[in-house]
């Protein structure tokens, strides 16, 4: 069985971060292990609070790891403060590193800073050369590159601009898009483009949490880039059909939807 690690924030309400992460390593059939950056206060209406962890403490995280059990993927998810960023950095260069998929959290849905604005320049320069695959959002790359992506046409440029920042592979998603939910990837010689109609719903709480997951299950398993950002998007896009609500706001994407069926536990 293949081992993949979530390096990211606590989500209370289960249904972003850390906790989307193990879900979606689970339902790939691959083993989550977890190093918690930031413990947040969220839930479907927003994010009240966030206590980030001790760097040292986040340090000896992934030391204990590393020291004992392989790594055949890596997420990186909410990171939250330049100590943060720093010391994850200082602490995976100690070792040799599989492919590491780096979603670059800024702003929560409800418009909360997830990544301090002051943070930015270290989470450019320290961790997206080291990633196999950044998956920034339409926002969160117009934050990095500093110019509006409105189309298909400035996703592609913003791919070439952000691949120039150090990253192997570039996916820009399209979930912000206001027709479709197209994603393009680039892989430094050509863009795939991986359609999709927008599905109405408003339960999409941690899809970008589950696709950067599932495309690190994926690349731990061995699969190629293309393939891995392929089969990802046909989970999301399936979690996301079958997310449900839970609360009184956003709710989570759906995981285990074809195994509950199967088992009885879903009726329609
Ligand atoms: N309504 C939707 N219908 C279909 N696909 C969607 C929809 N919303 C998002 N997606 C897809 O979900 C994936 C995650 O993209 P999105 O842009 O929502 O990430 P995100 O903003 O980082 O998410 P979050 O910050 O909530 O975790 C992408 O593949 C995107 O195209
Ligand atoms: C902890 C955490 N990480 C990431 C996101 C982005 O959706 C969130 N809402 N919460």
């Amino acid at each position: 069985m293949k081992h993949c690690l979530t390096i990211a924030g606590s989500d209370s309400s289960g249904g972003a971060g850390i906790q989307a992460d193990l879900k979606t390593f689970s339902a790939h059939g691959t083993f989550g292990m977890s190093v918690i950056t930031a413990v947040t206060a969220q839930n479907t209406q927003g994010v009240f609070d966030v206590q980030d962890i001790d760097p040292s403490v986040i340090a000896h995280q992934i030391e204990a790891i590393f020291d004992d059990i392989s790594v055949h993927g890596i997420k990186i998810g909410m990171v939250s403060q330049t100590e943060t960023i720093d010391i994850i950095t200082k602490t995976l260069k100690k070792y040799p590193l599989p492919p590491l998929v780096l979603d670059p959290v800024m702003i929560s849905k409800s418009g909360y800073d997830l990544l301090k604005p002051d943070a930015k320049k270290a989470l450019i320069e320290n961790l997206l050369p080291m990633a196999t695959l950044i998956t920034p959002n339409l926002p969160e790359a117009e934050e990095i590159l500093g110019y509006k992506i409105e189309d298909l046409e400035t996703m592609k440029k913003a791919a070439i601009d952000l691949h120039n920042l150090g990253p192997k592979y570039v996916l820009v998603k399209g979930g912000h898009l206001s027709e479709t939910a197209t994603d393009v990837l680039y892989d430094s010689v050509n863009f795939h483009l991986l359609h999709q109609e927008k599905i109405e719903t408003p339960h999409t709480h941690g899809t970008g949490c589950t696709l950067s997951s599932a495309i690190t299950a994926n690349l731990a398993k061995g699969i190629s880039i293309d393939e891995a950002v392929k089969v990802a998007k046909a989970y999301i896009t399936n979690a996301i059909v079958h997310g449900f609500s839970i609360g009184h706001g956003v709710g989570p994407t759906h995981h285990f939807y074809e195994l509950y069926k199967k088992a009885g536990m879903i009726n329609d």
